[in-house]
């Protein structure tokens, strides 16, 4: 048996090993101890303990012994072990968190998983653990990725665990990215995408409501999003519903970026920007509350007709046409604007501003439909939680947008009440329902 000696806690003093050479012998982590690892294994992961306790964990989690039955399994250089605590320059960083990103082999999340290693989302003093769920056809794609971050040599990464079992991959988790989903194929039909798909997020909630933090923030990116999100929600009881997201933010940054063209202005100009509704053709950007420096939108950009038919029109067909030249969806933008969504939830929004979010609809103060998962405006005070705005103007033209959102959404969630313990799907979408991207 080959055995890795550890002569210090510190990740840097420690001796690379890499597990595959290896078989398991213990995995108490004291100084001074030897410390070997299993061979990589698909249908179980390693995460080596270490001397940070996770924030926020108050899950009725499995109780973790310290050789449990199903070890979860690390990656390479990640096996290592450290004591933060040891270490001059990390001593005064926060709690290790923890972060479950599925779909991690694929594209948005080639980009997103250095950029939540770099600690320009969560922070320079704030050290993750990443937890990649991906499934048994993409696994060395997987291990790709992993090796990737392991040569990217981020101190802030202390941990990375590849796994494609959603309950290892989800234990004690404070933040769940989803971005893991089917894309819509040639002739297949939406209910069918929505069928697939939601049974991925009803399977992920049920994951996330055994074993992740009773608070960690859920962010759903795999489309069509905000039923998905409403389906992971469901299926996570004792999650509170609060805490699910649908991605909108994309949209949002694709609305400022258009408004900035118009107005000539740079788009650090532009503020107060809701994306109402689905994440689909039929969302809303809000250009009646938008303000351009300060001003509304309408006082700016007098061509009202060009923002009431191209504005919305390119807003809602962005994706599309981002395909058409890419031949592929955004993924870059749309990891980009995954770390504006989580960023906007860490820091205190600027004053007078807000942030477009896909949540809950329960209890909200516009009138829309509740229990269902639509955009609206959001405001936090960086502590993870947000609160809807109130203050916000309607007219005739946004009502109305806003009413076919709604209706879609309505829609959306008849097709998946098998799924949502609402008894048996109909299905009666309208005929022009549609992704950002399949314009
Ligand atoms: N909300 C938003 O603003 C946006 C959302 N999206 C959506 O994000 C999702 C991911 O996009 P992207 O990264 O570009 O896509 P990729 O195809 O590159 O990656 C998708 C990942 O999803 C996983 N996947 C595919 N089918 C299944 C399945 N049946 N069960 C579980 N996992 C599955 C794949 O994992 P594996 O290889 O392991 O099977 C793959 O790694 C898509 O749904 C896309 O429509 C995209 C852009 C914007
Ligand atoms: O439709 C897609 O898959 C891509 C998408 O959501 C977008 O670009 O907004």
């Amino acid at each position: 048996m080959a055995v890795a000696e550890l002569s210090t806690p510190s990740f840097i003093n420690t001796r690379l090993v890499h597990p595959s050479k290896l078989s398991f012998s213990t995995t108490h982590l004291h100084s001074h101890r030897r410390l070997a690892f299993p061979p990589l294994s698909r249908t179980h992961n390693a995460r080596i303990s270490c001397s940070l306790a996770p924030n926020q964990v108050q899950a009725p989690a499995p109780a973790q012994t310290e050789e449990p039955k199903n070890k979860p399994e690390c990656y390479g250089v990640f096996c290592l072990t450290y004591d933060l605590k040891a270490e001059e320059e990390t001593k005064s960083w926060k709690k290790l968190i923890n972060v479950a990103v599925s779909g991690a082999a694929g594209m948005i999340s080639n980009h997103l998983l250095f950029k939540l290693a770099s600690g320009e989302v969560f922070g320079a003093d704030q050290p993750v653990a990443l937890k990649l769920l991906g499934s048994e056809r993409s696994f060395e794609a997987l291990e790709g990725v992993a090796m990737e971050l392991e040569d990217s040599l981020f101190p802030l990464l202390r941990e990375v665990i590849i796994s494609i079992d959603p309950y290892e991959v989800f234990q004690d988790v404070d933040w769940a990215l989803l971005i893991g989903a089917k894309p819509r194929g040639p002739g297949m039909e939406r209910a069918d995408l929505l069928d697939i798909n939601g049974q991925i997020f009803a399977a992920q909630g049920k994951a996330l409501n055994a074993v992740a933090s009773r608070n960690v923030k859920v962010i759903v990116v795999g489309n069509p999003c905000n039923t998905n999100a409403l389906i992971c929600l469901k299926n996570a009881p004792n999650i509170p519903a609060k805490n699910f997201h649908a991605l909108t933010r994309l949209d949002e940054n694709r609305a400022k970026c258009q408004l900035a063209l118009k107005a000539g202005v740079f788009y650090d100009k532009v503020s107060n920007v809701t994306i109402w509704g689905n994440h689909s053709t039929t969302q809303v950007p809000d250009f009646l509350n938008a303000r351009i420096d300060g001003l509304p939108v309408k006082e700016v950009i007098k061509d009202h007709k060009w923002l009431e038919e191209e504005f919305t029109h390119k807003v809602q067909t962005r994706g599309g046409a981002l395909i058409k030249k890419w031949g592929r969806s955004s993924a870059a933008s749309t990891s980009v604007s995954i770390v504006d969504a989580i960023k906007s939830l860490v820091n205190p929004t600027p004053e007078g501003d807000w942030f477009s979010s896909g949540v809950y609809t329960t209890g909200n103060p516009y009138g829309i439909a509740e229990d269902i998962v639509f955009s609206m405006p959001c405001r936090s005070k960086g502590d993870g939680d947000y609160e809807l705005v109130k203050d916000i103007k309607f007219d005739d033209y946004l009502l109305k947008r806003i009413t076919k959102s709604e209706a879609e959404l309505l829609a959306e969630k008849r097709c998946v009440g098998h799924l949502i313990g609402q008894g048996i799907a109909f299905c009666d979408l309208p005929e022009d329902t549609m992704l950002p991207g399949e314009m």
